[in-house]
């Protein structure tokens, strides 16, 4: 058997098995295979390197811890505020709650959810525990409320509905259910990878910070950390990224409810960059494992649409940073002298661009 060991990341012995197709055998729908489902459980006052326990200070149901074994000292993340929510200011005026449906319960265990109506007749996440050996069946393998497949929106049930807060179609609200680390790399700064095997679809976070008109942060280079709140750019794909599958029949309803000028342009944004949550420190690669998915709950106006980050394939733990695609077109950040703003990529993928933008 072709074997190999190498020194893990946290400095154990990693075995690795070269494995052989058989003749014949389909193409994987996946790239990549793990038969070892096992976490990694060691108590975070034991991480080589931690230099904040808890980055969340416990807003969020698991602690975040970080690690510094880059920078002599080691520091913590500093320069922001942690906040587990979207803060929104006053002069932002949110649309009122949309009608709900009249389940009682969970609205899987309904024939006639109006918020399933809304997202093509069936509901947008796995709602059902698929049979699990008793060693599986626990919180980070859990099947339910995995995103069954990208759409253009996924419509929650929100306040006016009547099922129960725990209803499988409010999964974005739950909060974190991933034990995530944030760690300094060399060349990104702060970097976030989990411990946990987190499988496709399984909702990771939202991107929190300060709900802004994007004319307010124009020309705002020196911050890392705004996410234009773009649905229909987010569907549509950049550079020749395919249309998400299932998404065609509510981009054109959607496109019909706001003016094609509303479309184009997103009009705000989430500013991450003094107040925000673990979202911020997840960086770009050109082979992300994360995609983003706009979520309507209470509200429809997906100018304003919640952004959510969700795994898109089988995620190891402490394998892999956790990343998305942050969409950049090239050559499009232009700075105050007119000339165009360049920034390499580091993101290692054999494929990557070279540059974020
Ligand atoms: C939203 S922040 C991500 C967290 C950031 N690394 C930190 O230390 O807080 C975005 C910034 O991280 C860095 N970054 C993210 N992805 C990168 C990549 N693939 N290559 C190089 N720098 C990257 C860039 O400075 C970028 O402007």
């Amino acid at each position: 058997v072709d074997c190999l060991s190498e020194k893990g990341v946290r400095g154990h012995l990693v075995f690795k098995f070269r494995l052989k197709r058989l003749e014949g055998q389909p193409p994987l729908t996946t790239s990549r295979v793990l038969f070892n489902r096992g976490d990694v459980h060691m108590p975070i006052s034991e991480l080589p390197g931690l230099v904040c326990r808890d980055i969340s200070y416990g807003q969020e149901n698991i602690p975040i811890p970080a690690t510094n074994l880059v920078d002599n000292p080691p520091v913590p993340p500093s320069g922001f505020v942690y906040s587990k929510s979207l803060q929104i200011p006053e002069y932002i005026k949110i649309p009122a709650d949309s009608i709900g449906c009249n389940c009682k319960g969970d609205c899987s265990s309904s024939t006639h959810c109006l918020c399933a109506v809304h997202n093509g007749s069936d509901l947008p996440y796995v709602s059902r525990q698929k049979k699990l050996s008793a060693k599986h069946v626990d919180s980070t393998h859990k099947n339910i409320g995995r995103l069954v497949e990208p759409k253009a929106v996924v419509f929650e049930c929100g306040a006016n509905c009547s099922c129960h807060c725990s209803c499988v179609n409010r999964t974005s609200q739950q909060g974190l259910q991933y034990h995530l680390e944030v760690f300094k790399t060399e060349l990104k700064g702060w970097a976030v990878r989990t411990w946990d095997t987190i499988l496709p679809g399984a909702l990771i976070c939202e991107y929190t910070g300060v709900l802004r008109r994007n004319a307010e942060v124009e020309g705002l280079l020196d911050n890392n950390y705004i996410f234009d709140i773009d649905c229909l750019q987010t569907i549509k794909g950049l550079d020749g990224r395919k249309q998400r599958s299932g998404s065609e029949l509510h981009m054109a309803s959607l496109q019909d409810e706001h003016d094609s000028e509303a479309s184009q342009a997103p009009e705000y944004c989430i500013d991450a960059g003094s107040i925000g949550n673990i979202a911020r420190f997840i960086n770009h690669s050109c082979q992300p494992n994360l995609f983003i998915q706009c979520i309507l709950s209470s509200h429809r106006d997906i100018k304003l649409a919640k952004i959510m980050l969700v795994a898109a394939d089988t995620i190891p733990p402490l394998q892999q940073e956790l990343s998305y695609d942050y969409g950049y077109g090239m050559d499009s950040v232009i700075g105050p002298d007119g000339n165009v703003v360049k920034l390499a990529c580091h993101c290692g993928a054999s494929d990557c661009r070279k540059r974020l933008y």
